[in-house]
This record gives structure tokens, C-alpha cells and sequence, in this order.
């Protein structure tokens, strides 16, 4: 176990499953701060649709400044269709989007590692899914997410918009990753139609060049790479795309692991401080019936443990602890069981005092 830690943690649940999963988050913080004596303090904040309806704005200030001043940032999903109307101007995911940007997250990583036990949850055949390990880098700060908008009666527009620095500083951060996995680097664009990608594409080979000579480099499109993530998934490693493309994609790489519940993600940006949470959305299909899977929040908490904490044990006790529940069927409905999210999540902690016993 690693040398005692107090740490300041920003909780924002959000909407829909958001509270649900994030009080499994929270409990799971308790059972680890006991085994390794850390301590952790969390700050609770709005944001979202919860943070429209308290105080007017889905990125309050207080909000925003609480998670600067914290070590880390955990949080469970916003929107919902109360905030969904066409012609609103506020929005939940405007708050996070907000959040992303005001936090300098350009990097996020999205681990993809399909577990034995669950290949029959996942569409594909399992002999396709043995061996999957794969990280996608998404750009997260820029792209048509952040490009100016206009929205008129007959017309729209969104622009969308890259610089040589966006560009470069994100690809580094997914060859430096390739360099310490399996040496493989996978850029996906849209070079044939787009001029942002074609500036994707000379900017990261270029760096790739220059840096990341030893690494195996590959470009792919995106409409190919949509069917290569099922047909061929094991044949990527590190794959880095722009802020929509790398959306899109893995929630059908969700799929490889058998439930959107199962993905974590980390958005960093140049200093420890990430911002962590599930790929997954509010799900309001299933809020509020404790049916939400916890398990890509519970994995979330292990990247923050490691990733802004510098607390790797804990994190790979945290990720033994979801991977022992899963491999004994102890899972929610999405994956074929039938424990409510605080039983996943309760199923868990006791995993957890278990392996650290
Ligand atoms: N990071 C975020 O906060 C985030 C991410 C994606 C979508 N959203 C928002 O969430 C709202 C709903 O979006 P959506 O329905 O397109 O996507 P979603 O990810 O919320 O749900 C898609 C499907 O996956 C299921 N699902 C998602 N998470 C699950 C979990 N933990 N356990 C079991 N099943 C789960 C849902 O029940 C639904 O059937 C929208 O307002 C959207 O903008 C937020
Ligand atoms: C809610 C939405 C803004 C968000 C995104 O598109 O980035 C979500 O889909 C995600 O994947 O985190
Ligand atoms: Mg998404």
C-alpha cells in the first residue's frame, strides 16, 4: 500500500443515473480510504441539468472553481429529456462541455478491455473479442464541439476547427501512451473529405516522423474504422481521433465490452488534475430504478486513483474488485444479472476488503 494520501475530490453527480452510480463511487472511496488510511474529502457541486434547475447555469461558478482547487474531478453524467427542448440555449451537456475546457482536459482516454466472462454479453463472437486491449485518445477540447455555431430559423452552422498546437500536443499524449503499451499508433480522420483531417493527418505524421519513429503507425477513415473496430479489434492498441469521431466510436466500442455500463474514461490536460467519469450518459430510460450498472464509474475512480492521485495499488485493487464481481456474475441487468446498482456496488466494496485483507 502506498504512503498515506489526503486528497480533495470534486463530486458532481449531475442527472438521471448520474447520483445513482456516483453514490457507489463515493462508498467505494470510503471503503479504500479505510484499508490504505488515506483520507479523502469530497466537495459536492451541481452541474448539468441539476445545477440549471438549483441555480439558473449548468456550469455555476462555484462549480467550476471548486474543481480547479481540487486534486481531481469525479463525475456521473448530465442531460436528461426535462432540458432537452430544440430551441432551449441552456443546456446540461453545456455545463460539461464548459467544464472540459475550463480545465484545459484536451486528452481523453477511453481504455477498451473486454473481459472473458462477459464475451457473450457482447455481440461479436468471442474468438473476435480474445486479446482486445485498446485505448482511444479523443481530442476533447476543440473540434466541432468548440468551433463558432449559428443557429437561425432556415439555417445552422457548425464550425469546425483545428490548430497544428491541438493537434500535436494530443497526438504526443497518445504516442507516448502506444510507446508504453503495445507500440502501436492508430490516427482516424476523415483526410478524403476534410480539411481539418487533412491537417490531422500531415500534423501527426509529421510528429510521428520526428518523435514516434519506433512506433507502428497507421491511418485509418473513420467510416472504415467504424466497421475495423468490429471485424478487426485486436489489431489496434493507441488509437487518437478527433472530439466527435472519438465520441461515436466508442460507444460502439462499448459494445466490444458488453455494456455502455462498463467504460471509464480520463480527461487530462498538462498538470495531474483529470477530470473522471463513465462514457456512458444519464440513461433516462433506466434512472432513478437503481438499474444503472456501476461498474464504469467504480473503474473511473480507479483511473483517478492512479492517474491524479499517484495511488496505483489502490487502483489496481479497485479494478481486481470489479473484475472478480464480473467474473462471478455478480452484475447488473444490462449484462444478463439481477443485482440493483447498490448491490453491484456494495458487491464490489466487499471484493475490495477481501483482496486488500
Ligand atoms: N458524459 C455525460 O454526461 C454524457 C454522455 C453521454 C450522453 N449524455 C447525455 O445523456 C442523455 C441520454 O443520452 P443517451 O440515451 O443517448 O445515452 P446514454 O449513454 O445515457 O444511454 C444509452 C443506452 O445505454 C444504457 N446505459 C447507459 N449507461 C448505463 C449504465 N451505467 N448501466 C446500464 N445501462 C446504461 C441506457 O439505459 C440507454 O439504453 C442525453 O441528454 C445525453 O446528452 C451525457
Ligand atoms: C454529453 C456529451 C456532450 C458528451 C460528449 O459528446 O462529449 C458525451 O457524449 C460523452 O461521450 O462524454
Ligand atoms: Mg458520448
Amino acid at each position: 500500500m502506498q504512503a498515506k494520501r489526503v486528497a480533495t475530490i470534486a463530486i458532481l453527480a449531475g442527472d438521471g443515473i448520474g447520483p445513482e452510480i456516483m453514490a457507489e463511487a463515493e462508498a467505494a472511496l470510503g471503503e479504500i480510504a479505510a484499508v490504505g488510511g488515506h483520507r479523502f474529502d469530497l466537495v459536492r457541486r451541481p452541474i448539468g441539468g441539476a445545477a440549471i434547475d438549483a441555480l439558473g447555469c449548468p456550469l455555476p461558478s462555484e462549480t467550476l472553481t471548486t474543481c480547479r482547487q481540487a486534486d481531481a474531478v469525479l463525475l456521473g453524467a448530465v442531460g436528461g429529456p426535462r432540458w432537452d427542448k430544440v430551441d432551449s440555449k441552456i443546456r446540461p451537456e453545456q455545463g460539461l462541455l464548459g467544464l472540459r475546457s475550463g480545465l484545459g482536459l484536451f486528452a481523453n482516454l477511453r481504455p477498451v478491455t473486454p473481459h472473458p466472462a462477459l464475451f457473450g454479453a457482447s455481440p461479436l463472437k468471442p474468438e473476435k473479442l480474445e486479446g482486445v486491449d485498446l485505448v482511444v485518445v479523443r481530442e476533447l477540447t476543440g473540434g466541432l464541439y468548440f468551433g463558432r455555431k449559428l443557429e437561425l430559423p432556415d439555417q445552422a452552422e457548425d464550425v469546425c476547427t483545428y490548430t497544428v498546437a491541438e493537434i500535436e500536443r494530443v497526438v504526443r499524449r497518445a504516442g507516448d501512451l502506444a510507446r508504453a503499451r503495445r507500440g502501436k499508433l492508430t490516427l482516424v480522420d476523415k483526410a478524403n473529405v476534410l480539411a481539418t483531417s487533412r491537417l490531422w493527418r500531415r500534423v501527426a505524421e509529421d510528429l510521428v516522423r520526428r518523435e514516434y519513429a519506433d512506433l507502428d503507425y497507421e491511418v485509418v477513415l473513420v467510416d472504415a474504422m467504424a466497421m475495423h473496430l468490429l471485424s478487426r479489434p485486436t489489431d489496434f492498441d493507441v488509437i487518437v481521433t478527433e472530439n466527435l469521431f472519438g465520441d461515436i466510436l466508442t460507444d460502439e466500442a462499448a459494445m466490444l465490452a458488453g455494456s455502455m455500463g462498463l467504460l471509464p474514461s480520463a480527461s487530462l490536460g498538462e498538470g495531474s488534475r483529470g477530470l473522471f467519469e463513465p462514457i456512458h450518459g444519464s440513461a433516462p430510460d433506466i434512472a432513478g430504478q437503481q438499474l444503472a450498472n456501476p461498474m464504469a464509474m467504480l473503474l473511473s475512480v480507479a483511473m483517478m486513483l492512479r492517474l491524479s492521485l499517484g495511488l496505483d495499488d489502490e487502483a489496481g485493487l479497485l479494478e481486481q474488485a470489479v473484475w472478480d464481481c464480473v467474473s462471478e456474475g455478480q452484475v447488473t441487468r444490462d449484462l444478463g444479472g439481477s443485482l440493483s446498482t447498490g448491490e453491484a456496488g456494495a458487491a464490489v466494496r466487499s471484493r475490495l476488503s477481501q483482496v486488500a485483507a
